[in-house]
């Protein structure tokens, strides 16, 4: 069969997004072009900006650092681009991740910075998990490494930051928010770019990029990747989500996109959702909707030897 773009070479792939049978070469172009169209509909960039890519060493984020390296050249951009990892503590997990992204920083030629949950928070992962156990540690390390992309971003002077977030990703949530009728929530995972008020606006590019091309395209183009899932057990809840939506993804191949289109469209009735307030935490100035940040809250929790309370569980 031949290639449905080119019409020349032999097609080799069925793009996930819509079945089109479709050649390697074309493939690259179609997947780069779409982000490229992604990045210029949304005016997701200024000439002249810095913008740290949050580099996890997955496969997204990995797919992010060469796609977003290659757009920045081709169309001149005009972006300095630089690598930021977080050091989340996990012996056997993100050591050997951030090996790879050490690897791809000389591969793109970008510069790397890490910060680490230890230096930042005096806590790894690992001791965190050793007294909260396997059932909440997800809400330590989801919060703290939100705080911590935002410090190394602070740290860089960068102007923004991306991530590989994907249209699953994003479709996963609009679902979970819906099941949980979280409304503030629903309303703002949809957006391409979030905290535009802030002095740190974030960026996902890879909104509408089906997962599966992510990794077609990485396996293909040989981009050195770590793909082992985190040893502390992924988040069960999206876990739930994310099989439900695989399995209506084989009777409807577009339902990704549709779900991301209806998160889009639904209009939230704002009288009947609580938005939380914006202000700066009384200990450590980072944005927080309370006197202190989710971050200090669990740290102090921590730190006091009363975790799970401050997780609102009890002891
Ligand atoms: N430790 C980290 N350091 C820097 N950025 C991170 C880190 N963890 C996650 N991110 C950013 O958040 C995005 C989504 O993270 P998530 O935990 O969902 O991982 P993922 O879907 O497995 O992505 P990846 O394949 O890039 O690891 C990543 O693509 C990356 O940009």
């Amino acid at each position: 069969m031949k290639c449905e773009l080119c019409q020349t070479r032999n097609a080799k792939i069925k793009r996930p997004k819509n079945q089109m049978p479709v050649c390697h070469e074309c493939f690259y172009i179609v997947f780069e072009e779409e982000i490229h169209h992604t990045i210029m509909t949304n005016n997701l960039f200024k000439r002249g900006e810095r913008i740290a890519i949050g580099a996890s060493g997955g496969k997204d984020s990995t797919v992010l650092a060469h796609v977003m390296t290659t757009l920045n050249k081709r169309y001149d951009y005009g972006l300095n681009l630089e690598l930021l990892s977080v050091d989340e503590g996990i012996i056997g997990y993100r050591d050997d991740s951030l090996e790879t992204v050490k690897k791809n920083q000389i591969t793109y030629e970008l510069p790397l910075t890490i910060v680490s949950y230890k230096d930042l928070y005096g806590w790894t992962m690992d001791e965190i998990v050793k007294v909260i156990g396997l059932t909440n540690n997800c809400t330590f390390c989801g919060v703290f490494r939100r705080q911590a992309l935002d410090r190394g971003a602070m740290l860089i002077k960068a102007d923004k930051i991306v991530t590989g977030h994907n249209a699953d990703d994003i479709a996963e949530t609009v679902y979970m928010n819906i099941l949980r009728g979280d409304f503030f929530r629903l309303h703002k995972c949809v957006d391409i770019m979030t905290g535009r008020e802030d002095a740190l606006p974030r960026c996902k590019p890879f909104k509408y990029t089906y997962e599966k091309e992510i990794v077609m395209y990485a396996h293909f183009k040989k981009l050195d990747y770590f793909s082992t899932e985190c040893i502390y057990s992924p988040n069960a809840y999206r876990g739930y989500v994310r099989e439900l939506i695989k399995d209506l993804e084989k009777v409807r191949p577009s339902i990704i996109t549709d779900i991301i289109h209806s998160g889009e469209s639904i209009k939230i009735d704002t009288s009947n959702v609580q938005f939380p307030k914006k202000m700066n935490c009384k200990q450590c100035g980072f944005v927080a909707s309370n006197d202190l940040c989710k971050a200090c809250v669990l740290l102090d929790g921590l730190n006091k030897g009363k975790a799970r309370v401050a997780i609102g569980r009890k002891e």
